[in-house]
C-alpha cells in the first residue's frame, strides 16, 4: 500500500475530527497548543532545516501577532481579521528589515540579530504603557466565524488545526517546486545556487519572511486562545524552545515540526509534574532534562525523531507524468566558429600574491579547450574569474562581445555560461532528477505563492521533462529516482554535467571533472564530453590529469605561477620542454 500517500491526509482528518470525538477537554487544549507551536516550528523547519539559517527570535514574531490581536480587539474594538492583517504586516516589515540587514552576510549575523530582535521586542512589550507593561492586555474576546463563537476549546481547535495543516501542505508543496529547490540549494552555500541562476539573498529573505508570517499567525490565534497576552510567552527563552521543537522533531521535515511540538509540549507537562516529585523541589529543571534529551536524540538520530517515523513511510518514486510536457524555451545558440569567450589580460591579486597574472585566451563556439597547469598555477582562480565567483583585479572577460567581468555568477549563468565544481556540489537528500531540475531554474518563473498553492504543475512538468532529457543525454536516466547522495563520485560528476546542461548553456565549464574518478569512470566521462562536443557544445576544461586532457581537447592553455606559459594543440603542448619542466618542477 502507498502508505505515505494516505498517512498525511489521514492524520489531517483525525486532527480536524478530534473535537467531534469523545476526547476530554484537557487533550483538546493540549492539541491546540501543539497546533500553535507546530506553526512556529514549521517556519523554523524551512528556515533552519532547509535553508540553513538560524533564528532565535521566532517567539518575538509570535508576540507581534498576539499583541496585534489583543491591542486591536481590546483597545480599538477592531475586527480580529483586521488585527490578523496588522500582525502579519508588522511581522513581514520586521522580517524584511532584519533580513535586509543581515542576510547578505554569511555566518552568525542573522542568529545574533534575531537574539537582539527577540530581546528588544520583549522589553518593548514589557515597558510600554499602552501595551499594559508586564501585565499585558486582558480580556481578549473570543473569535467569531460566520456568527459562530469559536470559544477557547473545540471550536478554536478546528481553526488552529485547519490553519496548521494548510500551512504544512503549503510548505510541503513549496519544498517540491522550483523555488523550493532554490531554497534547498541555499543551505549548501551560495556558490552552487548562484551558478544555477538562483538569487540566494532573495530566497533567504523569502524563507525568513515566511517563517515570520507563520509565527505571527500562531501568535494571533494564541491571543484568542489565552484571551490575555503578556510578554512572558514571547521571551527569548521561548524562542529557543521553538528551535528545540524543530530540531528534536526533525529539522528538515515538514511533519517533524508537528512531532517536535507534540513531544516538547507533552514531555514538558509530564516533567513539570514528575520532576518536583523526584527531586523534591520545583524550578525550571525541565529545561535541563530537555537539553540532555536533545543531545541524546541528536547523537542517535541527527535528523531528529522524524527519522523513526519516516522508516514506516518509505519514499516513493515521483510519478513520471511529464511525458507530454512541451519543451522549455531554448536560447539562440552561436554558430560554430563564432567568438564566444575572450579572456583579456585577467588579473587576480590576493593581498600581495598575484594568483593570475594578465592571462589571455579565447574560445570559439564548438571548441573544446583545456586549461592545465601544476598545483597552484592559478587555473581555479581563472575559472572563478570567468564564472563571476571572484572579482577581477584587472583585465576583462567578454562573452559574445559583452564585458561580463564583475557580474554576479547568476547573471553570467543567465547569459549562457554554466559550470560544474571541483568538489561536487549537490543537494544529497534530493533525487538526481530534482538536482538536475535545479539547473532549469532560470528557464522557469514560478514564484513562492504559486508553488505553495500547487499552481506550478505545468511548469514543473516541463522542468522535469527537460531534466530527464539531459540525464538521458549523458546516460544517467535510469538513476533519476535515486537520491543524489547515494551515487558514487563518477555518476555524481555526470549528474553535475546534466544539471549544467539543464541551464541550456552555450558554454560549459568543467572544473577538474576527472579528479578522484576510477579509470572506467574517466572513460565514461570522456565519452560524454566527446558526445557533447559532437553535438556542438563548447567546453572549457580545467584539469590536472594530462592524459585525460590530451585525448580530448582541440587546444590547451598551460598556466604556471599565475601566467600563461603556452597555448597549442595537445601535440604541441606534449612536445614542449617548458611544459614538461613546469610539471616536473625543473628549470626552463
Ligand atoms: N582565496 C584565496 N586567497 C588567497 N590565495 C589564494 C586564494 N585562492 C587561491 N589562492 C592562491 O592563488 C594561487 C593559485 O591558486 P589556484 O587554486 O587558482 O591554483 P590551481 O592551478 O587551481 O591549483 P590546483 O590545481 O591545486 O587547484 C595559489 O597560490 C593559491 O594558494
Amino acid at each position: 500500500m502507498k502508505l505515505r500517500r494516505f498517512a498525511f491526509p489521514l492524520f489531517g482528518v483525525i486532527m480536524l475530527a478530534l473535537p467531534a470525538l469523545p476526547v476530554p477537554d484537557f487533550w483538546i487544549t493540549q492539541a491546540i497548543y501543539i497546533g500553535l507551536y507546530a506553526l512556529v516550528a514549521l517556519g523554523l523547519v524551512l528556515l533552519t532545516g532547509v535553508a540553513g539559517l538560524t533564528s532565535f527570535g521566532q517567539a518575538a514574531f509570535v508576540g507581534v501577532g498576539a499583541y496585534a490581536a489583543a491591542f486591536m480587539t481590546v483597545k480599538l474594538s477592531a475586527s480580529p481579521w483586521l488585527a490578523l492583517l496588522l500582525g502579519v504586516g508588522l511581522a513581514v516589515c520586521a522580517a524584511l528589515v532584519l533580513g535586509a540587514i543581515t542576510l547578505r552576510m554569511s555566518g552568525h549575523y542573522l542568529p545574533l540579530a534575531t537574539i537582539a530582535w527577540g530581546l528588544a521586542l520583549y522589553y518593548t512589550m514589557g515597558n510600554m504603557e499602552w501595551l499594559g507593561k508586564y501585565d499585558g492586555i486582558l480580556g481578549v474576546p473570543t473569535l467569531q466565524v460566520f456568527g459562530f463563537d469559536l470559544g477557547t476549546g473545540r471550536g478554536l481547535h478546528v481553526l488552529v488545526w485547519a490553519i496548521a495543516l494548510l500551512a504544512a501542505l503549503g510548505c510541503a508543496n513549496l519544498l517540491d517546486s522550483r523555488p523550493g529547490r532554490a531554497i534547498r540549494a541555499v543551505k549548501g552555500g551560495a556558490t552552487m545556487a548562484e551558478a544555477m541562476g538562483v538569487s540566494t539573498f532573495r530566497y533567504k529573505l523569502v524563507v525568513f519572511v515566511l517563517a515570520a508570517v507563520l509565527a505571527a499567525v500562531s501568535g494571533w490565534l494564541f491571543a484568542f486562545f489565552q484571551r490575555t497576552v503578556n510578554p512572558t510567552p514571547f521571551s527569548i527563552g521561548k524562542g529557543i524552545e521553538y528551535l528545540f521543537m524543530a530540531v528534536l522533531g526533525g529539522v528538515s521535515h515538514v511533519w517533524g515540526a508537528f512531532l517536535g511540538a507534540a513531544v516538547v509540549k507533552l514531555t514538558d507537562d509530564q516533567l513539570q509534574v514528575l520532576l518536583p516529585k523526584l527531586i523534591g523541589t520545583s524550578g525550571n529543571f525541565e529545561t535541563i532534562v530537555f537539553g540532555i534529551v536533545l543531545v541524546v536524540v541528536l547523537k542517535y538520530a541527527p535528523d531528529g525523531l522524524w527519522t523513526f517515523v519516516a522508516r514506516w513511510l518509505p519514499r516513493e518514486d515521483r510519478p513520471r507524468d511529464w511525458a507530454d510536457a512541451p519543451a522549455l524555451p531554448a536560447r539562440d545558440k552561436p554558430a560554430r566558429g563564432q567568438p564566444l569567450l575572450q579572456v583579456d589580460a585577467v588579473r587576480k591579486e590576493f593581498g600581495g600574491l598575484v594568483a593570475v597574472n594578465d592571462v589571455s585566451f579565447e574560445l570559439r563556439a564548438g571548441d573544446l579547450v583545456g586549461l592545465i597547469g601544476p598545483n597552484g598555477a592559478g587555473k581555479s582562480t581563472t575559472f572563478n574569474l570567468v564564472t563571476g565567483v571572484l572579482s577581477l583585479t584587472g583585465g576583462q572577460v567578454r562573452w559574445r562581445g559583452e564585458a561580463i567581468g564583475g557580474l554576479p555568477s547568476r547573471e553570467i549563468a543567465r547569459r549562457g555560461i554554466s559550470r560544474t565544481f571541483q568538489h561536487v556540489k549537490m543537494i544529497p537528500e534530493m533525487t538526481v532528477l530534482e538536482n538536475v531540475a535545479l539547473g532549469g531554474h532560470l528557464r522557469g518563473q514560478c514564484g513562492t505563492v504559486r508553488a505553495m498553492l500547487r499552481m506550478d504543475r505545468v511548469e514543473e512538468k516541463r522542468l522535469f521533462a527537460e531534466a530527464e532529457r539531459q540525464l538521458a543525454r549523458i546516460g544517467l536516466a535510469d538513476r533519476m529516482h535515486d537520491l543524489a547522495g547515494n551515487l558514487a563520485l563518477g555518476p555524481q560528476r555526470l549528474m553535475e554535467i546534466a544539471r549544467a546542461l539543464c541551464t541550456d548553456p552555450a558554454l560549459l565549464l568543467l572544473d577538474e571533472p576527472a579528479a578522484g574518478l576510477r579509470h572506467q569512470e574517466k572513460q565514461a566521462l570522456a565519452a560524454v564530453l566527446r558526445q557533447l562536443k559532437d553535438e556542438g557544445m563548447s567546453l572549457l576544461l580545467v584539469e590536472h590529469d594530462m592524459e585525460f586532457v590530451m585525448g580530448l581537447t582541440d587546444r590547451i592553455v598551460v598556466m604556471e605561477f599565475g601566467t600563461r606559459l603556452m597555448e597549442g594543440t595537445p601535440a604541441e603542448v606534449q612536445a614542449s620542454p617548458a611544459v614538461r619542466a613546469a610539471y616536473l618542477g625543473t628549470e626552463h
